[in-house]
């Protein structure tokens, strides 16, 4: 139990200045209805939560359209939902999932990494890293139901939660596809995707930057279930009763067991990780092709 409270306590403790700021600001996020039972509903304007107090689970419904690509300001707003959660004692698991038709999340918003300065590039990728290290270490049960494409930090997203369960529509992909953008996918999303499936498929996806349809990602093992893309989120609530059945404590210790070493990875090389992304990112070879990448996808419409 100390060290599951001294997880929590480290990384209430790495909440940064700007979600602090946010959290503060009137109007940004607030109090909605949650019935009349006392619990509730928190609400901001691309995250909405939808609590069923009685089973203990909340829906977490990403709505920032028209890709859910993970911009700076939507991160914040998810990583103060996750909190607010997390420290009401109603909840044992969120369920996340997307309200943008056939998109669960386009990734990393790519804007926030293009033609922008290195203090900018520093502050996305500070809360990138913070995203990553909340959702993983969450105390809470995290089952992502993925209704729709997953590319690279989408992909990520799901990586962190416990469970995964993909819609079977041969449109959906999921997958770390950083090589195909000339880009290389850091060292904690490398290590969350071998945690899941294993070294030498990892390598492969990696370096190809596969991107794998429903059958084949859950022959790999990138997703748990795959099941009719109407039976997403039923399915991802009969999980989610599974492990909340379990004693709490036992299994987030075990979580904490099995995660913290990876995630003292990236904590211990933090700044350094920030560096390395801003060095990184600042290149015109890299730029060039980002911003090339940009304009294939605003072509693309015709
Ligand atoms: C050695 C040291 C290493 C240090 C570390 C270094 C580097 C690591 C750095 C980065 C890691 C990045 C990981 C990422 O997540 S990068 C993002 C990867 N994502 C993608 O490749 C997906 C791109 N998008 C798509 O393929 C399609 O948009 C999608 C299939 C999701 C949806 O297709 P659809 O046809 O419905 O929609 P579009 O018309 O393509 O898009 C609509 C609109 O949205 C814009 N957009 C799409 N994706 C993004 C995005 N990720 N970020 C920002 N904007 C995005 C798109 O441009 C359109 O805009 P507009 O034309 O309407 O203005």
């Amino acid at each position: 139990m100390a060290l599951a409270v001294g997880m929590r306590v480290l990384t209430r403790a790495l909440l940064r200045p700007w979600a602090r700021g946010l959290r503060a600001a009137p109007g940004r996020t607030g109090p909605a209805a949650g019935g009349g039972d006392g619990v509730r509903c928190f609400r901001s304007p691309r995250v909405l939560v939808e609590p069923d107090p009685a089973a203990g689970v909340a829906v977490v419904k990403m709505r920032n359209p028209p890709v859910n690509s993970l911009s700076l300001e939507f991160l914040t707003e998810l990583l103060i939902s996750l909190e607010k959660l997390e420290n009401d004692k109603t909840f044992h698991g969120i369920i996340i999932t997307s309200d943008c038709p056939g998109i669960f999340s386009a990734g990393l918003d790519l804007t926030e990494m293009c033609g922008r300065d290195p203090e900018h590039y520093a502050e996305y990728w500070k809360a990138v890293q913070e995203m990553w290290l909340r959702f993983y270490l969450s105390n809470l049960v995290v089952i992502a139901a993925i209704n729709g494409i997953s590319p690279a930090g989408g992909c990520l997203l799901s990586l962190t939660c416990d469970y995964r369960v993909l819609a079977n529509n041969p449109k959906y992909a999921i997958g770390l596809n950083e090589t195909l953008l000339g880009i290389v996918a850091p060292f904690w999303f490398k290590d969350t995707l071998v945690n899941t499936i294993g070294h030498r498929s990892a390598e492969r996806a990696l370096q190809l930057g596969l991107l794998f349809p429903p059958a084949e990602a859950l022959r790999v093992g990138v997703v748990d279930q795959v099941v009719p893309e109407d039976q997403v989120q039923s399915t991802a609530r009969s999980v989610m009763a599974q492990w909340l059945d379990i004693p709490d404590h036992a299994r987030q210790l075990t979580k904490i067991l099995m995660r913290k070493p990876t995630a003292d990875r990236l904590l211990t090389e933090r700044d350094a990780d920030i560096e390395n992304f801003v060095r990184f990112i600042c290149k015109d070879s890299i730029q060039k092709s980002l911003h090339a990448y940009l304009e294939k996808l605003k072509q693309k419409k015709g």
